[in-house]
């Protein structure tokens, strides 16, 4: 059962790793490099903890680091799962059940994207603030677990505005303006076609990618506050003078991951100084 699962996964990496987690980070594509910014990581492979999958995708190694960034614990996940990849949803989701089951409040979502809107060319970094999801699936389908969350989930708040204004504020004092885009998320793994884009720009998708929708879904199924910063790596399909390449995504990633990881770096110190800030000290036993 997923509940015990992921209860199992949790007391196994509380263990390593004990005291309360403020937040969990998911590294998208060629974002791994923010994990650097970890005071004292304990770093802890998928392979090691009971009920990881692997990951497959270059620019996303596998492995689990808690380490401090100016007093809040933080998890970051240095790779993520793809619908793509052959894992149903459940699969793709589970380190976000993880954190639930650990207690954690509040998860930032990080990926590459591809850019639609005309002012979203490759280098922006954009805040989330909706999404469209077309992988056709829910990973909330099937039977609910109540004590993972709610049957019927409402959506009308997935990216939480607090935490996109407070990532607004952290932006201006870095130097920049942090435009918000919704994220069109498709099944992958291959890119859109041009005639794909214009239909996503029609339907209201400032950018688009492969992943991120369907944690962000969970998160908030765990009542876990979402923020989703998501980089351009590139011109989306038709937009681009040139043919779509993994390659180049990771190349830009690595090029503009350094500016994400200051303005991640700063809204996770400005949250340790929240009351809440280091919550729970859970993992809750698996019954
Ligand atoms: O994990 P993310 O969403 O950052 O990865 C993007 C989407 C595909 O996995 C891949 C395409 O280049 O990058
Ligand atoms: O253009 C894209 N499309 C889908 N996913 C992506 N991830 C990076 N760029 C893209």
């Amino acid at each position: 059962m997923l509940y015990t699962r992921a209860s199992e996964a949790a007391n196994v990496i509380a263990g390593r790793a004990p005291g309360p987690i403020g937040a969990g980070v998911v590294l998208g594509s060629g974002l791994g490099g923010l994990a650097d910014r970890l005071s004292d990581p304990v770093a802890m492979p998928y392979a090691e903890l009971p009920h990881f999958p692997m990951t497959t995708v270059a620019g996303h190694p596998g492995r689990l680091l808690i380490g401090g960034i100016g007093g809040l614990r933080v998890a970051m996940f240095q790779g993520r799962f793809h619908h793509y990849e052959g894992h149903d949803l459940e699969c793709v989701t589970f380190p976000i059940r993880v954190l639930h089951r650990l207690g954690v409040p509040r998860v930032i979502l990080t990926a590459a994207t591809g850019g639609i809107r005309d002012d979203l060319g490759p280098g922006s970094i954009v805040c989330l603030s909706d999404h469209l999801n077309l992988m056709g699936v829910s990973p909330l389908r099937g039977r609910n677990d109540d004590r993972l969350g709610p049957r019927f989930l409402d959506l009308s708040e997935v990216y939480s505005s607090r935490l996109r204004s407070l990532a607004r504020e952290e932006a201006a004092r870095l130097g920049f303006v942090l435009p918000e885009g919704v994220y069109a998320c498709m099944p992958g793994p291959n890119y859109e076609t041009p005639a794909e884009i214009r239909m996503l720009r029609a339907l209201g998708a400032d950018v688009v990618g492969m992943s991120t929708v369907p944690e962000a879904i969970v998160a908030r199924h765990s009542g876990l506050e979402v923020l989703g910063l998501v980089i351009v790596t590139n011109w989306a399909a038709g937009i681009s003078p040139a043919p779509l390449s993994h390659a180049e995504v990771i190349e830009a990633s690595l090029a503009v991951g350094g500016r994400l990881a200051d303005l991640i770096d700063a809204v996770l110190r400005r949250l340790s100084t929240e009351p809440d800030a280091g919550r729970s000290p859970v993992p809750v036993p698996v019954p």
